[in-house]
């Protein structure tokens, strides 16, 4: 049920604001593990033997934490990240996080064009459930979309793929992988590539109120993939999930 029941971008920003009152979790816990979600999809699809040099995009929200953290773990993991965070959030949270970074010796990089030429995979994590599409992508987040749709680098998105409306809709990135946090979005109607859901912070009783349910997480995984061909559920019609893999 939870791989194939989207949220909506208010219902997604609701859930999360319930979690971070009632249900008792900070912004810190949920991050922390949306970030490893995505470290451990990136690691199953896209080793550090075939994949080493990894250049993470953070945006300035909370989809740029989660790139923060994932940059941490994969770097425990064995790789080598380079993060490209442009417009750093001045919440202490997100200072800490880039505290942690640097005393790993992570390289920051300013010129995003440039490090994509040496980089084995990238890491979308410039907009997620918030992303406004209204007035188009302010810079300088409009020439990293373009440069990553370009360059022929494969791509895993977290939540939502950068660009593209978090409710319907296609943008000009093509990720090979999407992370979904706690449920779709969606944007899973257009998306082709490999589908993982992660965010194991959601229990039963508050998955079955919010209609999505808990993923089949095995063991101690932090995502589990949706089975190509999986059907979707969007806004109570059905869309196929994956018809064309990447
Ligand atoms: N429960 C969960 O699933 C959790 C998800 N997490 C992650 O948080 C994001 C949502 O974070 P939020 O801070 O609300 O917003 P975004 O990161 O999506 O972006 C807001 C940021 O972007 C700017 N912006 C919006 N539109 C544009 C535009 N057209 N051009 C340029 N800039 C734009 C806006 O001004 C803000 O600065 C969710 O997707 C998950 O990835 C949490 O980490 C944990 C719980
Ligand atoms: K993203």
């Amino acid at each position: 049920m939870a791989l194939r029941q989207t949220l909506t971008a208010k219902r997604a920003a609701a859930l999360d604001k319930e979690l971070m009152s009632t249900g008792g979790f900070s912004l810190d816990q949920l991050m922390e593990l949306a970030g490893l979600a995505v470290a451990q999809a990136i690691y199953k699809t896209h080793p550090p033997s075939t994949h080493p040099r990894l250049l993470i995009a953070c945006g300035p929200g909370n989809n740029g934490g989660d790139g923060l953290v994932a940059a941490r773990h994969l770097h425990l993991f064995s790789y080598k990240p380079t993060v490209y965070y442009p417009k750093p959030s001045k919440g202490e949270h997100f200072t800490r996080l880039t505290t942690q970074l640097h005393s790993l010796h992570i390289p920051f990089t300013t010129d995003f064009r440039t490090a994509l030429k040496d980089t084995d995979h990238v890491v979308d994590a410039l907009f997620g459930f918030s992303f406004d599409p209204s007035g188009g992508i302010r810079a300088p987040f409009d020439d990293a979309i373009k440069a990553m749709s370009e360059a022929g680098v494969g791509v895993t998105s977290v939540d939502v793929p950068s660009g593209w409306g978090v409710d319907e809709g296609e943008g000009e990135l093509k990720p090979d992988v999407l992370v979904s946090l706690t449920a779709p979005k969606g944007v899973v109607r257009g998306f082709r590539g490999r589908h993982f859901i992660g965010g194991r912070f959601v229990g039963e009783e508050l998955a079955r109120r919010w209609g999505v349910g808990v993923p089949p997480y095995e063991g101690t995984d932090q995502v589990v993939e949706a089975p190509v061909g999986d059907v979707v559920v969007v806004d109570g019609e059905e869309a196929e999930q994956g018809r064309e893999k990447l």
